[in-house]
């Protein structure tokens, strides 16, 4: 069957069975290396129909562990998490790399006013902002439906079910999770399982196939097939390539035809190819189909962790603790209440926040009695993080330059009881001229969004060059005004933290080395997250500040969060130089 045309969201979005848990997708992902061998044993298909297959007759210890999960968080003394990372006083300074042309930007360039209209801009609550006031989380709602039903339906499904499927598994049944019709894995089962060793066939389409002219699109099928027949010959390519074809040519057909079957344009088809493996690109892309896990933050300016659960299990919600590295998050797996609707949600005990977007926040790590900038903070879920950290001492200013943003800035901060917070509406490259001296600041910048495509599948079809150009020069300006809005004698801060909600390597590394390459008084620092891939030092012969190991990223598909990316700086105080040549801190 030929498609007109490749539509966003389409099928594949309702074959990936349940939402795993954040907890349990972490533990259960493996090294992409690994991964990588392990599906030359075995087809994907064959793996994931286990693993569907899997999920229901194991669903008796699923249950067990969810309920322990739940009792756990009953029990646990919740705190709220408490930062470690005081600053220690003087830190080397570090001898920056090589100036490259292609990221440099003169900063005389950069005070050019480029502003970008902030609509242009991705902001990973986007649900939460682009809402009314108090009514912003309508789509989360719709979300939550659709990803998390069936995660609950299947955590409960019923003994009887269980046997039933190990019966007609025994037996020898065809499995009722897989889609022999449209389903991207079977041509994968027989080309691998029947066809071992005839990869070499033609693979690509032949001259006269590229030049045939046809009124028809491309055809997903044909595609999705084509995908998964030139991952198996790049797997080893001096073996399965065809003569006369480079590597390069299974490449860019792999790269179209992802473009085709899941929907992008080619050219952020090929940004996002680039990051990964073959493989792992694939997984990449299958992950964007899938709807991430909705997840709340416990603010604890007015409640604890543990009643907040409790109150909202009593209204019929179920939920269980993210993971272990926050003690103020949970993940809603359903909810016969609208949960952007509750009382306890009305009364400011919780806000709708994506787990990634805790990230920066606890890189922060705020402490009591700092004053801290957030330069681009609408609508305030991280604000309101910072708020609430610092345990409503201090002073957090919330700026963004969107006003018409701010309203829902300001909406939660009173919603949530922040009452250490300043909001105003400036074009953050006017810090620190407007205020400076911070302890802390938290640059959470706009960008393309190539993180949260689950979200807002437009992304797909919606990023041209030029964004790829101008974000990163906004993000540039951006982050040299928050490093000199910090100060560096601060007793207890002198951090700066950068982060996005996208996953390209010009919005991330390259912004932060060109950073590290203008302001020599700022290191890279660990970012005390206790999960997430090490940033690029190197990329497409592109060689970056080797601290760039210190940067993390996170992916939907190694994570089950949305993909974001997290910097953490220092700012070291002024080196004195004294007549006589000695230097003096
Ligand atoms: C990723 S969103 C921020 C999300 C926010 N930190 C949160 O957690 O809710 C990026 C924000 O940057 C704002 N922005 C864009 N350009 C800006 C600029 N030049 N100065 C300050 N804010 C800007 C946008 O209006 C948008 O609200």
């Amino acid at each position: 069957m030929v498609r007109t045309k490749p539509k966003v969201g389409r099928k594949a979005r309702m074959k990936q069975g349940p939402v795993p848990s954040l907890d349990e997708f972490y533990q259960g992902i493996l090294d992409p290396r690994k991964k990588a061998q392990q599906k030359n044993k075995e087809s994907e298909s064959r793996k994931r129909k286990r693993e569907d297959r899997g999920a229901s007759v194991k669903s008796k210890k699923e249950k067990a562990v969810f309920e322990k999960a739940k009792s756990d968080l009953f029990d646990e003394e919740e705190k709220v998490e408490e930062d470690k990372n005081v600053a220690t006083g003087q830190d080397d300074f570090y001898v920056f790399g090589n100036e490259e042309e292609q990221f440099d930007i003169d900063e005389e360039e950069l005070e050019d006013d480029n502003e970008m209209e902030s609509d242009e801009v991705y902001d990973s609550e986007d649900e939460n902002e682009r809402g009314a006031m108090f009514s912003d989380d309508e789509g989360d709602e719709d979300l939550l439906e659709a990803a998390n039903q069936q995660g609950l339906a299947n955590v409960f499904k019923g003994d009887s079910e269980e046997e039933d499927e190990a019966k007609a598994e025994a037996e020898g049944e065809e499995d009722e999770f897989v889609n022999s019709d449209d389903d991207f894995e079977q041509g994968e089962e027989e080309d691998v399982e029947i066809n071992v060793d005839s990869r070499v066939t033609n693979v690509l389409p032949s001259g006269q196939e590229v030049e045939a002219p046809s009124n028809l699109p491309p055809d997903i099928h044909i595609s999705r097939t084509r995908i998964q027949e030139i991952l198996n010959v790049l797997d080893d390519f001096n073996k399965y390539g065809e003569a006369g074809r480079s590597r390069s040519d299974y490449v860019a057909q792999l790269i179209a035809d992802i473009a085709n079957y899941y929907g992008y344009t080619e050219l952020l088809a090929g940004k996002l190819f680039e990051l990964f493996s073959p493989r792992e690109a694939i997984e990449f892309f299958e992950a964007n189909e899938v709807p991430r896990p909705i997840t709340i933050r416990t603010n604890t300016l007015k409640t604890r962790r543990r009643n907040l659960a409790q109150a909202l299990v009593n209204r019929g919600v179920n939920l269980k603790p993210i993971g272990n590295w926050t003690k103020v998050g949970l993940q809603i797996f359903d909810s016969q209440v609208p949960i952007g609707a509750t009382p306890e949600y009305l009364a400011g005990h919780y806000i709708i926040q994506a787990a990634s977007s805790f990230l920066p926040v606890i890189a922060l790590a705020p402490q009591e009695n700092e004053r801290v900038l957030d330069m681009a903070a609408a609508p305030g879920g991280k604000t309101t993080y910072i708020s609430a950290l610092m345990k409503n001492t201090g002073c957090v200013f919330a700026n963004d330059a969107n006003k018409a943003r701010t309203k829902s800035l300001i909406a939660n901060i009173h919603r949530l009881g922040c009452t250490n917070t300043v909001v105003c509406n400036y074009d953050a490259k006017q810090f620190p001229h407007v205020i400076g001296g911070f302890d802390r600041v938290l640059l959470d910048a706009p960008c393309s969004g190539t993180g949260v495509i689950a979200k807002d599948p437009s992304v797909k079809t919606s990023r041209n060059e030029k964004d790829f150009i101008d974000l990163p020069f906004l993000q540039k300006q951006l982050l040299l005004a928050a490093i000199d809005s910090v100060d560096a004698n601060s007793k207890s801060g002198g951090y700066i933290v950068y982060s996005t909600c996208s996953v390209t390597v010009d919005e991330n590394e390259a912004v932060v080395d060109y950073a590290l390459r203008k302001r020599s008084d700022v290191k890279l620092v660990e970012t005390g997250l206790g999960f997430g891939v090490p940033g690029f030092t190197s990329f497409r012969g592109k060689e970056f500040n080797q601290k760039l190991s210190l940067t993390r990223r996170y992916y939907p598909h190694t994570y089950n969060v949305d993909g974001f990316f997290v910097a953490k700086f220092k700012k070291m105080k002024a080196v004195e130089q004294k007549p006589n040549g000695a230097s003096k801190t």
